[in-house]
């Protein structure tokens, strides 16, 4: 059942530690991937570490091509970092596939039995690349077990189970980790995202403002944000609730990339 939700104002100062660190993919933009991501944790007052997952070719309307980081030279950029810093939670952008994306899973668990990993799961972009996952399946399960959160967009919680629909396939997942469900691109209601917290409980939390600039790598931007949150040891409710302040003023602070990104409505 959802319930709307009001964040507490009980003030969570922790800083248990002050790294946060992003396994995700460069764009030469800057409006996704690693770059967007450090100027994210750096506005949250976390110093950003990153590992570079691809090198891509992309502006903010064209993605032309991905070049993989080979999986060896990730995972040993991510136990030279946990050698020197304590990094309590990661937040996984573009991986090459799910078997790939296992074998980070598992190296950060293992360096710290304790991580919590905001999976941001990006199969497309916006301006329309496939990314060529595996089709392999089996491993999904493991993966989910290994998330504190995953953030997918409508699309991309659809295509994970083709043959469940939405519901069912919440609930599949639900079992295993929490899901902030973002909406910006619904059709219905637009800016009006979900959080699955636990296997039965979700609250909605829909848009503060009534239009929003439409910006590439929101969605980066919203998982780091959230990742953030979650380090500052906010509750996983009042956790999502500042994410969602957090992306709709990051969305109406500018028109972003070369201005021509449009102002759009969000749903009622
Ligand atoms: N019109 C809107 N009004 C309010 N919020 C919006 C609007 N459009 C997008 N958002 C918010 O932006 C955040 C990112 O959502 P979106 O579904 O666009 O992610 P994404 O698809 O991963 O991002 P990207 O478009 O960068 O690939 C969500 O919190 C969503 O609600
Ligand atoms: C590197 C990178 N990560 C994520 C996205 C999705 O916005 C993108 N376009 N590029």
């Amino acid at each position: 059942m959802k319930k709307n939700y009001t964040t507490s104002t009980a003030n969570y100062t922790s800083l248990v530690d002050n790294y946060v660190l992003s396994i995700a993919g460069h764009d030469p933009t800057g409006g996704a991937g690693i770059t967007s991501d450090l100027k994210t944790f750096e506005a949250h007052g976390f110093y950003g570490l990153s590992v570079c997952t691809t090198i891509t070719v992309q502006n903010d309307t064209n993605f032309k091509q991905s070049i993989w980081t080979n999986l060896d030279i990730i995972l040993s950029q991510i136990e030279t970092l946990f050698e020197r810093f304590h990094i309590p939670v990661v937040k996984i952008g573009i991986v090459e596939n799910w078997i790939t994306l296992s074998q980070i899973l598992d190296k950060l668990h293992e360096l710290n039995p304790k991580i919590k990993v905001v999976l941001d799961p990006v199969f497309k972009t916006s301006s329309g690349f496939d990314f060529h996952y595996n089709e392999n399946q089996e491993i999904l399960d493991k993966i989910w077990k290994q998330c504190f959160i995953i953030t997918p967009n409508y699309d991309e919680i659809q295509s994970l189970y083709p043959d469940l629909n939405i519901s069912k396939t919440i609930e599949h997942i639900s079992k295993f980790t929490k899901i902030y469900l973002k909406g910006g691109h619904r059709s219905d209601l637009k800016g009006w995202d979900e959080l699955y917290y636990d296997k039965t409980s979700a609250i909605e939390i829909f848009p503060i403002y009534k239009t929003v600039y439409q910006k590439h790598g929101s969605g980066c931007v919203l998982s780091s944000s959230l990742a953030c949150n979650i380090a500052l040891n906010y509750p996983i409710k009042d956790a999502a609730i500042n994410t969602k302040i957090y992306i709709e003023t990051y969305l109406r602070s500018s028109k972003g990339l070369l201005g021509t990104h449009q102002m759009v409505v969000a749903g009622v």
